[in-house]
Order: C-alpha cells, then structure tokens, then sequence
C-alpha cells in the first residue's frame, strides 16, 4: 500500500561547525511539528556505531542499520536530519537539501574555539573551500531540491530559517494531502 507523508523531509549538510546543528535546533524550535536529527547523538544513542577512525578523530556510523531505523520515520515525513554527509539518504525519502556554507576565516575560528587538532582543522577548512558538501549534495539530489545558504552571523542563521520555514508552508499549500513514500 502506497503511504503518504504528510510534511516534508529537510537534510542540512554542510562542513562541520558551518552551523548545521544551529539551525536546525532553531528550525524546529519555530516548527515544533518537526523532529531534530542529530545523525552523531542518533547513532550512539541507538546503538549504531561500529567503530573509530583515529585518523579523522571520529566515530565511524554503520549506515545500514541506521538508514533501518530512520526508514519509518522518514515515512512519517518532519525529519531535519542533520549530518554533514548527505547522500547516503534515499532520493525518495528528502523533499530539501540545506547545504550550510561558511566563510574559510571564521569557520578555521570556529573549528579552532573547539579544540580541534590541526590537521582536523586543515582538512573541514579544505572541504569547505572545496566545497565538497555541496558537490555532494547536487550529485545525489535533484538539483531543484538543493540550497545553498551562507551562515556566518546570527541574523543569516534567523534569515535562513526564516527561508526554510517559507518553504515548508509552501510545500504544505502544494501538497494537501502529502507526497507519496515511493519514487515516481
Ligand atoms: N550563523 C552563525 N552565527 C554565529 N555563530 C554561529 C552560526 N552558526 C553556527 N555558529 C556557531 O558555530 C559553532 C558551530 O555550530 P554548529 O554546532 O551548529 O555547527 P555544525 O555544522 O552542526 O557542526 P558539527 O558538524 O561539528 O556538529 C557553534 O559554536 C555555533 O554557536
């Protein structure tokens, strides 16, 4: 049987400390019907880390059993996943990619206020530069799905969720009765 969700799935993306989580803690807090996923804390809390890389100084997520998990929420539809690696996510399942750009200088501020090791800095600086994330994200999604949205001060963070929740009224007036959970 063909379900339906009834509000739209958001990924935002984007280097670390580009302010992904920023915004979609803010993001709900304005649209409380949503539901934050934090991919990091999801994935310990629900038992789907596999290990660690020393190198990237990071956990290392099984991407099957948590693609398992999330799977009926997502058919809910409401989900704000919150990662900065995108396109393991179904194309069926997303209706928005954010991708959160940052300026080089501040982000390297950032990265550094937390402590981060160098090379850990070097390396998301270089992404970011690189843009990497939102290659990532055209090359996954349909390109009319993915933003780009710059995040450097607090009123871009309150502009840009402010542009999100737009979107998501306009989604909800072009889709009544929700989106089927199938692919076209
Ligand atoms: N628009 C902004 N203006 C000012 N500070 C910001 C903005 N966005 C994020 N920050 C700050 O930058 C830091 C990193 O933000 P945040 O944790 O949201 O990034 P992230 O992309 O979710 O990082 P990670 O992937 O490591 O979880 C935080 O200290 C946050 O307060």
């Amino acid at each position: 049987m063909v379900s339906f969700r009834k509000l739209p799935n958001i990924i935002i993306t984007g280097t670390p400390g580009c302010g992904k989580t920023s915004h979609a803690e803010e993001f709900v807090s304005q649209n409380p019907e949503f539901t934050h996923i934090n991919v990091s804390e999801f994935a310990k809390k629900n038992d789907c880390i596999e290990g660690y890389d020393e190198d990237r100084d990071s956990s290392i997520v099984n991407e099957d059993r948590l693609l398992d998990i999330l799977e009926p929420l997502s058919e809910k539809g409401g989900l704000v996943i919150d990662w900065h690696c995108c396109e393991i996510f179904p194309e069926r399942w997303i209706d928005l990619v954010v991708v959160i750009r940052c300026d080089n200088t501040v982000l390297y501020n950032r990265l550094e206020a937390r402590g981060y090791k160098q090379s850990k800095i070097t390396e998301n600086v270089e992404c970011e530069i690189m843009q990497i994330l939102l290659t990532e994200a055209m090359e996954n999604y349909n390109s009319n799905i993915v933003v780009e949205l710059n995040s450097e001060s607090l009123d871009s963070l309150d502009e840009n969720v402010s542009r999100i929740s737009q979107w998501v009224e306009m989604w909800k007036e072009n889709n009544p009765n929700g989106i089927s959970n199938e692919l076209d």
